[in-house]
């Protein structure tokens, strides 16, 4: 179908490309999409974000995502029906965004979809032999490009593995072409329901830049304020504050392999899920717990693996600058028991370089279709964790 390849030429050779970029990610939240103006590629990457919105998920689609979402045991017809399902139910969300913002699908030139993660498994954490670092996003990219007649990029986490990586984080990408700063050693921390970071180097050289995940963000907060307050997550932190830590709790939760594994690792809500805290309490033998106290010791945990993995990487003779996003950064105990222990550190909110923390993500997405269709090889050095890949297969709408 040459149209369609001249099609994606034509855009590959525009001076911009109007990109939505999507995410849906472990909190299961919504689907963030945000419609970015993008100019040139790579290093030399300018963006602006023309619109934002958060489409909350209603109650029935996160509970049909819910019954197969990073469980080892599933009812396969369920993850079978859902691929199409979601790609369809975001390709809607889509067109309900661009009726709302005024916009129509032919002033978009592509969409950048993430997919819903319904299973992560490093090798790190399967432990199988031989198998291969693992991931699935589903929410098939055709559907979505015949929904909003748009081309999409999807899939964008399989090459990552392929090239040598564990599959994410891939906000590393982005974060080095729209956020380094030549003489500001920055630190961008997404607080999800994982949390992870990329260290940005003053001096721009891209071998030295580095990204992994620390493990919980809001995942094992979320997980109890939806058992035992039926509220989706702590908001403002309010809980948390009501709490005092635990330091039994706390140490027992701590004691896992994945916070003593090298650098870099992903993980995922396979393993920091409700039965992690409460296997954890009933080692602590701590049952009586008030529950209160457990959100506490929750938040405290997300915040101490956090500071723990950022210093064992910096350099502590330099400076540096956190630009905090993602949820968590909206969880004032969180981010306060962050600054707490790193009081040389300036923490500030993404929104300070010029984009929304909630959007984040998903713009991150359309900067990955960008350099997909538009951009040049950009070497990482030999740095684990950070091929320098394009990324993301392409649906045609026709
Ligand atoms: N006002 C608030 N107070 C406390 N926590 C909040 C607030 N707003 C959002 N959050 C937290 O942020 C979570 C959503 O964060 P976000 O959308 O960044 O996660 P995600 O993208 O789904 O996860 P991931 O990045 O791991 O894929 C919520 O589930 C909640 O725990
Ligand atoms: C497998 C997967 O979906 N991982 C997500 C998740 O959410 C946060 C953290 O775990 C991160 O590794 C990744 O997402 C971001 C966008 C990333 O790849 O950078």
């Amino acid at each position: 179908m040459k149209l369609h390849i001249e099609k994606l030429h034509k855009i590959a050779n525009q001076k911009s490309r109007r990109i939505i970029g999507l995410m849906s990610g472990t909190s299961l939240d919504g689907l963030d999409v945000a419609l970015c103006k993008v100019t040139g590629s790579g290093i030399d990457t300018k963006l602006e974000v023309e619109n934002f919105a958060t489409v909350p998920y209603t109650d029935s689609f996160r509970e049909e995502i819910r019954k197969i979402f990073a469980k080892r045991e599933i009812d396969f017809q369920q993850l079978c029906v859902l691929n199409p399902f979601i790609g369809i139910e975001h390709g809607k969300m889509i067109l309900d965004c661009l009726e709302e913002w005024n916009i129509n699908a032919e002033e978009v030139d592509l969409i950048a979809s993430h997919g819903q993660t319904v299973f992560h498994a490093p090798k790190k954490q399967h432990a199988l032999k031989d198998f291969p670092n693992s991931t699935l996003q589903i929410g098939d990219g055709d559907h979505i490009a015949v929904e909003t007649n748009i081309i999409t990029i999807s899939d964008f986490r399989q090459k990552h593995i392929a090239a040598g990586g564990e599959g994410a984080p891939l906000a590393v990408y982005g974060d080095y072409f729209l956020f380094s700063k030549k003489g500001e050693n920055r630190i961008l921390l997404n607080m999800g329901g994982i949390a992870n970071f990329t260290l940005l180097p003053g001096n721009l050289n891209p071998e030295l830049i580095f990204t992994t995940d620390t493990g919980p963000g809001n995942t094992l907060i979320d997980a109890y304020m939806r058992r035992f307050f039926r509220k989706p997550y702590d908001e403002n932190g309010e809980v948390a504050n009501n709490g005092i830590v635990n330091e039994t709790l706390l140490e027992a939760l701590k004691n896992k392999s994945f916070f003593e594994a090298p650098f870099p690792k992903t993980t995922g809500p396979e393993v920091f899920n409700f039965d992690y805290v409460e296997n954890a309490i009933q080692k602590s033998r701590l049952s009586s717990l008030s529950r209160n106290d457990i959100i506490a010791t929750l938040t405290q945990l997300s915040a101490d693996t956090i500071v723990s993995a950022i210093k064992r990487v910096i350099d502590v003779n330099e400076t540096y600058s956190i630009y905090a996003s993602g949820g968590g950064a909206h969880n004032p105990v969180l981010m306060k028991a962050i600054q707490k222990q790193l009081p040389a550190f300036t923490i500030l909110q993404l929104e300070q370089l010029g984009v929304s923390g909630d959007a984040k993500e998903a713009v991150l997405f359309a900067v990955l279709a960008n350099e997909t269709v538009a951009g040049a090889n950009v070497s990482f050095g030999s740095k684990e964790g950070v091929p320098g890949i394009s990324m993301g297969k392409v649906s045609f709408p026709q």
